[in-house]
């Protein structure tokens, strides 16, 4: 059995020193979307570097219930072949999305305007998550869905076979949701306009337009405007998946806040849409340095170096948080061990994830010694200037960041940090342990 499929309760031994390279895997967002266009387009798109957690394996299964043809050649090596724009037929069973939120919105996208049924579902966590944002948006196009209360999942979608453009403002800032829209306007005759308020990750536009689809981007006064012509062949690609900045994190994190650490995170993708964690880490001084600044398929890519060092706790600005949602767990572990107070602003988002994140997060760190305060839209942590007690277990609520963000904590803490669930990491990490025991960490199993 891997380290990860282990399920019993597990802790981080306090004390590391994590020194050396850090490989890790493909990006979550741009994996998802290379099965997804992939197989929208006309032929064979190779993938290379392709994440394989259990979130785009899920995707993956669905593309084919969908019938494109996915095939797995050799470690991070794919294949789609692809039924083009509109060729999706009806699934024979459930789609089961497992935990993946960005899955099961990005696939209700697509086959919203296909004139057939669809019945999806997900693990505990998936399934009290919120759909209406993106059912509201697919009913102007014809669709119809028929949820659990408030559009919760299982949920049936009846795709709209004769759908008409939308024009949508969203009314959260959600690559999920502009995503969905778009995807939903690939087989729909005509123009489809989503307009984001703030910038949210813009893989689904580089991609598609990668792909061959006209999507463009315009900054108005009503906010980012963005516009996609329908029904276009898609081409297929060859595609090199970046490292994933959100996967990076941890690493990057572990090693400013473990004694003496010193980490090279190699090739990861510093898309503006995404970089926001590191922008805010160098502002709380850390260590951290961006060495062989290139392009890679059209992203800004860098090799990244993290040392320990003193951190000072600062206020992270709503309009940041978007490019850095996923990252919020890990901060706020960076910010325990900081010297004065972090407070992050503009992060209601946080509690619609997995798992309510802030929520998640100011339990684990209370137990854990550390003094938070939050309100709906805010999170606060009073730094420990280094000295978090530890010596709790915490609950990871079906949520890979929790569970990596508190090993990340004990390994710097006083007293051990035990993890009651390490199987979620599998998500979207599925290589965390190993990867962060050759950089120096040690983990142990709870015995009984
Ligand atoms: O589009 C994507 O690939 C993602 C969008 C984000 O979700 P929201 O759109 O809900 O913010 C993020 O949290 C998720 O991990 C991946
Ligand atoms: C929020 C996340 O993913 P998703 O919404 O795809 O489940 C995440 O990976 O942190």
């Amino acid at each position: 059995m891997s380290h990860s499929a282990d399920p019993r309760p597990m802790s981080a031994v306090p004390g590391a020193t994590l020194t050396g390279v850090a490989n890790v895997p493909g990006d979550k967002s741009v994996s998802h979307r290379s099965l997804l266009f992939g197989a929208m387009a006309v032929g064979e798109t190779k993938i290379t570097g392709l994440l394989e957690g259990q979130d785009v394996l899920d995707t993956g299964k669905a593309m084919q219930a969908l019938g494109a043809e996915v095939i797995q050649h050799g470690p991070g090596e794919w294949s789609v072949h692809g039924v083009g724009v509109g060729g999706f037929s009806e699934p024979v069973d459930v789609i089961d999305c497992g935990n993946s939120g960005t899955g099961v919105r990005l696939i209700m996208g697509t086959v919203a305007t296909h004139g057939f049924s669809t019945t999806f579902t997900g693990d505990a966590s998936l399934r009290s998550r919120p759909m209406g944002r993106v059912t509201d948006p697919l009913a102007m196009f014809g669709t119809q869905s028929y949820g659990r209360a408030q559009g919760r999942l299982p949920l049936t979608l009846v795709g709209a076979s004769n759908p008409v453009p939308v024009r949508y403002v969203s009314p959260v800032p959600s690559a999920q949701v502009k995503s969905a829209v778009l995807l939903a306007g690939l087989n729909t005759p005509g123009e489809t306009v989503l307009i984001e308020a703030e910038a949210t990750r813009d893989h689904t536009e580089r991609m598609l337009n990668g792909f061959g689809a006209q999507v463009t981007t315009e900054i108005t006064d009503e906010g980012r405007v963005i516009t996609l012509k329908g029904q276009p062949e898609l081409r297929p690609q060859t595609i090199v998946v970046p490292r994933d900045p959100s996967s990076a994190a941890f690493p990057v994190c572990a090693a400013l806040i473990c004694e003496g650490s010193d980490v090279l995170v190699p090739g990861i993708g510093l898309n503006p849409t995404r970089a926001g964690l590191y922008t805010t880490l160098r502002e709380m001084g850390a260590d951290l340095t961006y060495e062989n600044e290139r392009e890679e398929g059209g992203e800004p890519v860098a090799d990244l170096r993290a040392r320990c060092g003193p951190i000072k706790g600062i206020e992270v600005p709503p309009e940041r948080a978007a490019s850095m949602i996923d990252e919020y767990p890990i901060l706020s572990v960076v910010a325990a061990m900081a010297e004065g107070t972090t407070v992050m602003h503009g992060v209601k988002e946080l509690r619609v994830k997995e798992s309510d994140r802030i929520d998640a997060m100011a339990r684990g760190l209370e137990a854990c010694g550390v003094r938070v305060e939050e309100t709906e839209d805010s999170f606060t942590v009073h730094g420990t200037g280094g000295a978090i007690p530890g010596g709790a277990t915490v609950g990871t609520r079906l949520d890979h960041r929790i569970a990596m963000s508190f090993f990340c904590l004990g390994m710097a803490a006083q007293k051990p940090v035990t993890v009651d669930d390490a199987t979620v990491v599998e998500t979207s990490f599925p290589n965390f342990l190993p990867l962060m025991e050759q950089l120096g960490s040690r983990f142990e199993r709870e015995t009984s």
